[in-house]
């Protein structure tokens, strides 16, 4: 079973703190940009490798610093992902993140995360997450593929028409509801056909 509840921030409202600059650490920052590009995000480490320099040096919105974690890096934070090579430091950062009631993701541990990351499949406006509940992440990623090649091209076009039927439509929520549900029975419909 998976508990976990899916759902989708608005990174550029929050403030996301990510401890490491290594390997991991830039995983994780890229993963957030390229799902959210205004993404205000600090990034603290001793070390920093030069990638993420680079992606901080063309976003303003990436705030990078250069030492070891302090326990204030947390204020104003809203979350926090932890990726550093000190697996104690890192169990006591999201002690410390969860006694102020942030969520923390710690990478490599995912006992102590309170959020995983997932695998993203992107089509235009559509995005679909995928998560395993840790038990596989490279079968995320392979699913990832598979549904990103089985999603229509077409669907892009669907959305932009379905949201202006959306916007024109007039009368109350439950006649709404009907109405885009009457639409698009046709997606639903040609499957239990095909059977
Ligand atoms: C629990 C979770 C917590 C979290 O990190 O948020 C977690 C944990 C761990 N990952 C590990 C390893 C790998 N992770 C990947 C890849 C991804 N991992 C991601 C998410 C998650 N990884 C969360 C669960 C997601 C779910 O519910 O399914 C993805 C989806 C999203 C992202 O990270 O952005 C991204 C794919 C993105 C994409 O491309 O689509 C690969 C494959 C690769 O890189 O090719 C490997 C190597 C192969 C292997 O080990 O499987 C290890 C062992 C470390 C070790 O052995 O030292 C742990 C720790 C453990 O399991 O104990
Ligand atoms: N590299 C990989 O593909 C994987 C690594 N891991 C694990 O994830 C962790 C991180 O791995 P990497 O990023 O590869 O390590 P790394 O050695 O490349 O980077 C570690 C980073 O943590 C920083 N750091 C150390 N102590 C810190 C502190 N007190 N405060 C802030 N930053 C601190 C360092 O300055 C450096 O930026 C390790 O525990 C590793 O075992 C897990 C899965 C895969």
């Amino acid at each position: 079973m998976n508990n976990l509840f899916p759902i989708f921030l608005k990174l550029e409202n929050l403030h996301t703190l990510i401890v490491g600059g290594g390997y991991v650490g830039l995983e994780k920052i890229t993963a957030v940009l390229d799902n959210s590009p205004l993404a205000r995000v600090t990034l603290v480490a001793p070390e920093i490798r030069e990638e993420i320099k680079s992606i901080a040096a063309t976003n303003s919105r990436i705030n990078l610093i250069t030492r070891k974690f302090a326990d204030d890096d947390l204020l104003e934070k809203d979350l926090v992902i932890v990726a550093t090579n000190d697996k104690p430091e890192n169990k006591r950062i999201w002690e410390t993140a969860r006694a102020r009631h942030i969520i923390a993701n710690v990478a490599d541990t995912p006992d102590i995360c309170d959020f995983y990351l997932s695998s993203v499949v992107r089509k235009g406006n559509l995005k679909v997450a995928i998560s395993t509940n840790g038990m596989s992440p490279t079968l995320a990623k392979r699913l990832k593929e598979v549904l990103g090649e089985a999603l229509p091209d077409n669907l892009e076009a669907a959305m932009e028409q379905l949201k202006a039927v959306r916007d024109m439509l007039k009368g109350d929520f439950a006649s709404k509801v009907d109405e885009l549900n009457r639409i698009t029975s046709v997606l639903t419909e040609e499957k239990k056909d095909a059977r």
